[in-house]
């Protein structure tokens, strides 16, 4: 892809403590607020000042810090959500209004022409506060599309500077995204910022076609955080545009481990072992065939480069391994063993495996080994080594690359 910049604007403060039974508090919104433009997340979406006078002092304080990142608040395009936010020291403001009949007639009661006249309303009025203005179109992916096309009009002829299309439900995919963000992207001259949810599993990947036909920022949560299934995860998000397209956003991406740990914790939400780019499995290899690949050679079995992150690849040996598994970990521990050894060895380390559901550690390897030395005759097997080399080795984690 060409080498136009995208905005990531992330929205972990807002959409994302909007996930159900998550709460923020003070220390843990400033954290993240520092942690995200620490590693350059360029803007962020960080609360609802309507919510009340605590949301709003959370919000000042977090402008206070004078971080390099823009801040953005979100309101509804109401007179009173917009009085709680103009003295928040936020630089932008969305102000949304569904824009699928269903959610006008109804959530709010109202028709399309009231939505028109109320988005040229209030995107004056809060022009007149000094924020810039986004129009947040929520539903927007089962708007008619004329009509999303009007309220977008609107805005600009009222001088919003962006547009969010909401896929307020993740009803979209990535086809019908392309086709949606290129038309709004045609018809206007605004920024317009794609917002996906994950029901379906596919919040990042309309995010990244968003980009594709043209959205010029991007709606991100740490962990994938946000209403029901979360919204497009940042680390994910961010590691597709940096490789897939070699598009750059700016962010260090090393962070992304300690914001996700931070995200977790204060959202009360563990991370999955196998979550994309920061799950604590996703560079550990147990396959034979694929660790063989790895020792050969780690492009082999290398889609992302843990390094990359800060991490490494991990082996470890269970059910699925494999003979040059075996012997390259023994070797790790001093030992060098034959192929008659590392396949009985095997064997037994399956069974741990299928007993255990774990790892062997160590000391159990040792321990094999051991049986399998006092088993019988195997031609060239040395005596197991001295206790000290066991705590020479320490550690389950073997680095490849
Ligand atoms: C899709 C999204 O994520 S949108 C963001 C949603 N986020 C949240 O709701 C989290 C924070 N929300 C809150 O703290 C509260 O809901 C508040 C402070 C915003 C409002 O609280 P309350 O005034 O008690 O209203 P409540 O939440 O029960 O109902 C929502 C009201 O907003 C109206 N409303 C909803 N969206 C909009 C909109 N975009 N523009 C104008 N009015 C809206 C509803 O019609 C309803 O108004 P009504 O009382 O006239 O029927
Ligand atoms: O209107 C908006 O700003 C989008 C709100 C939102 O979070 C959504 O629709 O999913």
């Amino acid at each position: 892809m060409e080498s136009r910049k995208v905005v990531i604007n992330d929205t972990t403060l807002r959409d994302g403590e909007q996930t159900a039974g998550v709460a923020f508090n003070w220390e843990e919104k400033l954290a993240i607020a520092r942690s995200l433009a620490a590693v350059g997340v360029p803007e962020m979406e960080i609360g609802i000042p309507s919510m009340g006078p605590e949301e709003c002092e959370i919000i000042a304080a977090i402008a206070a810090l004078r971080l390099p990142s823009r801040l953005m608040v979100w309101g509804r395009m109401r007179e009173s959500d917009l009085e709680a936010a103009k003295d928040c020291g936020a630089h932008l403001i969305n102000l949304s209004i569904p824009v699928s009949d269903i959610q006008l007639q109804h959530k709010l009661r109202r028709d399309r022409e009231w939505a028109v006249r109320t988005v040229n309303r209030m995107v004056r009025r809060a022009l007149d506060s000094g924020m810039d203005v986004c129009v947040g179109a929520e539903d927007a992916s089962r708007a008619a599309p004329d009509f999303l096309l009007k309220i977008a009009e609107t805005a600009q002829r009222a001088g919003a500077r962006r547009i969010r299309f909401a896929d307020t439900l993740g009803l979209l995919d990535p086809i019908s995204t392309f086709e949606r963000i290129r038309r709004l992207v045609a018809a206007v001259d605004l920024e317009v910022e794609m917002h996906a949810h994950n029901d379906f599993g596919l919040a990042t990947a309309n995010t990244l076609v968003a980009i594709q036909a043209g959205a010029s920022h991007v709606n991100t949560t740490v962990n994938g955080l946000g209403e029901r299934a979360g919204n497009a995860a940042l680390e994910e998000t961010v590691m597709a545009l940096h490789q897939l397209y070699q598009m750059q956003t700016g962010i260090d991406v090393r962070g992304f481990g300690a914001i996700s740990e931070l995200v977790a914790r204060a959202s009360g939400r563990p991370v999955a072992p196998n979550k994309s780019i920061v799950g604590e499995a996703v560079f550990t290899h147990e396959a034979g065939i694929h660790v063989d690949g790895l020792l050969k050679n780690v492009l082999n079995y290398q889609g992302v480069n843990p390094k990359d992150l800060g991490r490494e690849h991990r082996l470890v040996l269970g059910k699925h391994s494999g003979t040059h598994a075996v012997i390259q970990r023994f070797r790790d521990l001093g030992i060098e063993l034959n192929e008659i050894a590392a396949a009985q060895l095997l064997k037994r380390i399956r069974l741990h495996a299928s007993q255990t559901k774990r790892a062997p550690s160590t000391a159990e390897l040792m321990s094999f080994y051991r049986e399998t030395v006092a088993s019988g005759p195997i031609p060239n097997l040395p005596e197991p080594p001295e206790l000290p080399i066991i705590r020479n080795q320490p550690s389950e984690r073997h680095s490849q690359s």
